[in-house]
């Protein structure tokens, strides 16, 4: 085993402590990753709180991270030493299901291998995530990171881009298609970004109205203030895409009211049970979907996509040993729009 420092959290608390962690030895497809860079995504948050009180297993979040490769298993061909990479929230899966054959290996039927809190397919261990300052990884699992692209604001890329991505990528979004994204929050703003460089006619929809200059700043054509009826009532029917980034359970009615006829709800926010009233639904034969993370074809189109247009997230970096403020204050939406924890200060 090789050893590495990160952030875990330990027992019954949800507070993230500094700890010494093991990386498996290199198989002969792994690259070892120096982790420079790593994002704050909400399922982060959702995990440390969902750990509250539980014992056992070891939690270091972190699934969107950038580094520099600084070691390749004989079999690696795909990188060398010295070479930048981005890693995701998936790290490995089956390889011969129907799903991985189709390059969506984030729908394995085998289940992928999250990049924390999964289990690793050869040894049965807990993975431990990119808060830390070395990650293991397949290196198919593993993607060049352009260049052009800032490690640091391509970091949320890695899990918030390719989440709004590939939904919208498969729901033919582009020129001409009008596009909702509900919550401008870490994958919200991305999305804004990413349906304005396809071409699309992008709004915004969110409890504040403050947003709506930052709302145009990132391309959107207006911003539609949720708690205002009114406005909510003028936007009746006008989207043939929502992309819903809310991170908490909230009522899909209101949301399924702005889809056009036949137009689509993606529904990528707060994971978990929902209840739909089917008469949303009936009235313009709208259609519920949902997405998350992507494959790797998609994955790496969507950093060359990313790369060609400048599309990077707007972050503040913080040290990683300011980890638990993070959390804590993406737990109150104070953040515009992506925490970054740069790892330098775990050497
Ligand atoms: N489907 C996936 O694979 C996938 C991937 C990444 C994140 N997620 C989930 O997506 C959600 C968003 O993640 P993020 O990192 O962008 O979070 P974020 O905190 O950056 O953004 C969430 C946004 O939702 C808004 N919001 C919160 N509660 C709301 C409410 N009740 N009504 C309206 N708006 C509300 C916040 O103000 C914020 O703008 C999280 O639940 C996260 O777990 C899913
Ligand atoms: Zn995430
Ligand atoms: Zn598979």
């Amino acid at each position: 085993m090789r050893s590495t420092v990160g952030w875990q959290v330990e027992g019954s608390s949800s507070t993230l402590r500094r700890t010494s962690l093991e990386r498996r030895d290199l198989r002969p497809d792994d690259i070892a990753v120096r982790v420079d860079y790593c994002g704050v995504c909400h399922t982060d948050a959702h995990a440390v709180g969902a750990r509250d009180g539980e014992e056992g297993r070891p939690l270091v979040p972190g699934h969107e991270f950038t580094g520099v490769v600084t070691e390749a298993g004989p079999a690696v061909t795909r990188f060398t030493v010295g070479d930048p990479v981005a890693v995701g929230n998936i790290v490995d899966s089956c390889g011969e299901c129907a799903m991985c054959r189709a390059g969506q290996e984030n729908f394995c039927h085998a289940f992928p291998t999250l990049t924390y809190d999964g289990i690793d397919r050869h040894d049965g261990s807990t993975t431990l995530g990119g808060y830390s300052r070395e990650y293991v990884v397949r290196d198919r699992f593993a993607y060049p990171l352009p260049a052009g692209l800032d490690p640091a604001a391509a970091a949320p890329l890695l899990c918030a881009g390719i989440t709004v991505w590939e939904p919208m990528h498969a729901l033919g979004v582009g020129p001409g298609t009008r596009v909702a994204v509900a919550g401008l929050g870490g994958l919200g703003h991305l999305a804004v970004k990413i349906a304005v460089a396809l071409g699309a006619d992008t709004s915004v929809v969110s409890r504040s109205p403050d947003k709506v200059d930052d709302a145009r700043r990132l391309g959107a054509h207006g911003l539609i203030v949720s708690t205002n009826p009114e406005q909510m009532a003028d936007a009746r029917d006008r989207f043939d895409v929502v992309i819903d980034t809310i991170s908490a359970p909230h009522d899909l009615g209101p949301y399924l009211h702005l889809v056009a006829m036949d137009g689509t709800l993606s529904h990528l926010g707060h994971l978990g049970s929902i209840t739909v009233e089917t008469t949303d639904l009936l009235a313009g034969r709208k259609k519920l979907s949902s997405g998350g993370s992507g494959g790797r074809p998609a994955t790496a189109a969507m950093l060359d996509f990313c790369a060609e247009h400048g599309i990077t997230a707007d972050i503040e970096v913080l040290p990683s040993t300011q980890v638990n403020e993070a959390l804590d204050r993406l737990r109150r939406n104070e953040v515009r729009y992506r925490f970054v924890l740069d790892m330098s200060d775990l050497d």
